[in-house]
């Protein structure tokens, strides 16, 4: 694996298929680890035909693989539908991006800078 891209596949590697009832939740592996430079992050996201199609969706979404985690990354899927789905062995289930992630320092102070939006938010400008 060495050509540059920008998103990569996350398959499923389970032994034997995998049912997802209506409504319930897995943590399905991928057989994957990688290890990160620190300052990247790593976002596992839904595919958008499975959502669509099943109603199969990451619950956590965009799941984060921190720059430190060298365990096998997992993808926790929810069955949003109305029938079960199955996962088989090798499916794509999900995709993953790598992301760059500034460090900063957080620092108490007594007061805030002015904006025009001020406190206003969830809504406040209305729909049109
Ligand atoms: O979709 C995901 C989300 C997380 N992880 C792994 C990698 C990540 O680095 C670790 C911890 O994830 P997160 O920080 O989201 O979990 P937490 O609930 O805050 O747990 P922790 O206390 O382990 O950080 O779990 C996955 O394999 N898949």
């Amino acid at each position: 694996m060495s050509e540059l891209a920008s998103g990569f596949d996350l398959h499923a590697a389970v032994a034997e298929p995998v049912i997802l009832q209506p409504g319930e939740r897995k943590l399905i592996p991928t057989g994957f680890a990688m290890s990160m430079e620190r300052g990247l992050e790593a976002q596992v996201r839904p595919r958008s035909g499975l959502a669509l199609k099943h109603g199969i969706t990451c619950l956590n979404s965009p799941g984060t693989i921190d720059a430190d985690y060298r365990g096998e990354v997992k993808v926790l899927l929810i069955n949003l539908g109305q029938e079960p789905f199955t996962i088989t062995r090798n499916e794509r289930i999900a995709q993953m991006v790598i992301q760059i992630v500034p460090e900063v320092a957080l620092m108490e102070v007594e007061a805030l800078t002015d904006t025009e939006r001020g406190a206003g938010g969830f809504g406040h400008t209305g729909t049109n």
